[in-house]
């Protein structure tokens, strides 16, 4: 199993360049996740199961989970909301599993996290499972920064952003540059660095729609989310493309890195590097960048 790194007190660098939805019924999808290359795993106990079927999306889980494991990818509960009839029996269940995160749909205030901390910890789910939320109400949309706030004391430690959800409640009518959500993605992403979080982008609906879906990727990469959640298997190469380092960035990176190191450089705040202003902060940049680019090669 992966181990928990999405923590705010354990700043390894994870890829999570693509996150795949399924839902917890699909036998024939939970199969095929262990052959994907996605970077983390998302098992829907919500909106993507029945009603009357929630139970036997749970059993389902239980039984692929025990069957083989899923490498390196990360696994993700998407438990039903708290205020459902399915929430303690989904947490019930997180305890029985070897998960790395329970991720809490429509959360809408940091009591939210603070009560899904508290509802793990008395159904016995592990403390090395972190908590993630998703921001995908107009509510949570105002109080980002409450919400990344309480990851202090909570063990938050990424907000996945839910468009679909969003797109209703602010009865938004979205076209192809998502304007009318550019402001909720950057908070989000906002709000998620202020406070160490990962930032993962919604999901792109089109699933036969190639182009669009690397547009969107890549338009969430330049507003600084990490990765991406997508629903199909044939989203998941592209999005590990579009937020891998990219090669030129890294070519530079190891530049600045190289640079700093030289003993001349080595009381020096800034450099001059290929006719570029270069600070230490750029550095700091560089060695992440490099960071993540072994953390990918290794996978
Ligand atoms: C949308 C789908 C129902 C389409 O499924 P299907 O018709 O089976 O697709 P294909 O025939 O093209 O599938 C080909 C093979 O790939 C497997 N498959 C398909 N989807 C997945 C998946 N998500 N994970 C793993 N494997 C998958 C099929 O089983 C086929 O396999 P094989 O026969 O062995 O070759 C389906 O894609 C789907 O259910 N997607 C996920 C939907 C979901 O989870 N939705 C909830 C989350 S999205 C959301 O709500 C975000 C947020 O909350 C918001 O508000 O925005
Ligand atoms: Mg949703």
């Amino acid at each position: 199993m992966v181990k928990n790194p999405a923590s705010s007190s354990a700043p390894a660098i994870c890829p999570r360049r693509s996150a795949l939805y399924m839902p917890a019924s699909n036998e024939r999808a939970l199969a095929k996740a262990r052959t994907l290359d996605c970077d983390v795993v998302i098992f829907d106990l919500e909106d993507a199961v029945a009603p009357d079927t929630k139970e036997v999306a749970r059993e389902t889980l239980a039984q692929a989970l025990a069957e083989a494991d899923y490498g390196h990818r990360e696994l993700v509960l998407r438990v039903n909301g708290r205020d459902t009839p399915w929430f303690a029996d989904d947490l019930a269940l997180a305890a029985r599993l070897s998960l790395d995160a329970v991720l809490l749909p429509k959360v809408g205030s940091p009591d939210d996290v603070h009560a899904l901390a508290e509802s793990m910890a008395a159904m016995g789910v592990a403390k090395t499972v972190a908590l993630w939320a998703m921001i995908e109400t107009p509510a949570a949309i105002l109080a980002l920064g409450d919400i990344a706030g309480s990851a202090s004391d909570t063990g938050l430690s990424a907000f996945v952003v839910g468009t679909n959800d969003l797109a209703k409640d602010m009865r938004l009518q979205a076209d192809a540059e998502r304007t009318a959500f550019q402001m909720a993605l950057s908070t989000t992403v906002m709000a998620a660095r202020a406070h160490g979080l990962v930032a993962l982008d919604g999901v792109f609906n089109g699933i036969g729609d190639a182009d669009g879906l690397v547009r969107e990727a890549e338009q969430g990469r330049r507003l600084g989310f990490d990765g991406k959640t997508v629903i199909h298997p044939s989203q998941i190469e592209a999005c590990n493309q579009v937020f891998a380092p990219d090669p030129d960035a890294l070519t530079e990176a190891h530049a600045i890195i190289a640079a700093f190191a030289e003993p001349d450089n080595a009381d020096k705040g800034v450099i001059s590097l290929n006719g570029k202003m270069v600070e230490r902060l750029h550095l700091a940049e560089a060695e992440r960048l490099v960071a993540e680019a072994e953390a990918i090669a290794t996978r």
